[in-house]
């Protein structure tokens, strides 16, 4: 990251609602206790998910790579009364963590943990979402794309995380992991079943309606 990318960060952070005092401690003790901190969401872009989350007003969420839980609790924001999350992970060392976290946050009730893998998992949760967060292993996000919207409504919000690739995809990159995020963006903007656009936040965000049928 350069200077630049530091001011802006700074200065789209200052700009946007602060950052809640538990997801402001989840953050912090994140980088205090884990190996890749950066996985995290963050301010602004945790801003971002609660936004989305409160304009779709979902009933259910589910997301793919809980990690410490700040982007669910991220997302809970928008949940409506009653309604439910999915989060799913293969690490089982941070569960305990992350259910407190949940506990302290009132919602111990309306969150859901799974651990294990995303694509043995998808398929047996109770559908239809509303929203869909995947933030996991990146080659499996074809996968995880295609069991979200087969568990989704028309006119329900996905979004990948990652689909920049710290610009490397942008830049033409030739290394197999910059090919294969480059091919899945590929196909999803030829996809007829979404309304879809990529917003250059962070790594990059690609936001994906499903679209109603016959289309409108
Ligand atoms: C980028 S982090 C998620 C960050 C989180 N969504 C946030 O914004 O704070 C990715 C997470 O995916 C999990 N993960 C990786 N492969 C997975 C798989 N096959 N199934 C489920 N979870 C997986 C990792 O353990 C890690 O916690």
């Amino acid at each position: 990251m350069d200077m630049f990318d530091d001011m802006l960060t700074s200065y789209l952070e200052k700009a946007c609602d602060t950052e809640p005092p538990l997801l402001r401690h989840i953050n912090r003790e994140t980088y205090l206790k884990e190996t890749m901190p950066h996985m995290l969401s963050g301010h602004y872009q945790g801003r971002l998910l609660a936004m989305l989350s409160k304009l779709v007003g979902p009933q259910k969420i589910l997301e793919v790579g809980t990690f410490t839980g700040y982007a669910t609790l991220c997302l809970a924001e928008g949940l409506q009364p009653g309604g439910e999350i999915h989060t799913i992970d293969n690490n089982a060392e941070r569960e305990d963590r992350v259910r407190q976290y949940f506990q302290e946050a009132g919602l111990a009730g309306s969150i859901h943990c799974h651990i294990g893998d995303a694509a043995a998992i998808m398929p047996d949760l109770p559908g239809p979402f509303d929203l869909v967060f995947i933030d996991a292993d990146k080659k499996s996000n074809l996968r995880y794309y295609e069991l979200a919207l087969e568990k989704s409504r028309a006119g329900s919000l996905i979004l990948i995380d990652n689909v920049l690739w710290k610009g490397k995809v942008v830049a033409g990159a030739t290394d197999a992991q910059t090919q294969q995020v480059a091919a899945l963006n590929e196909r999803l903007a030829a996809d007829e079943r979404v309304d879809k656009l990529i917003l250059p936040v962070r790594d990059g965000l690609f936001l994906l309606r499903k679209r109603h049928h016959p289309q409108l």
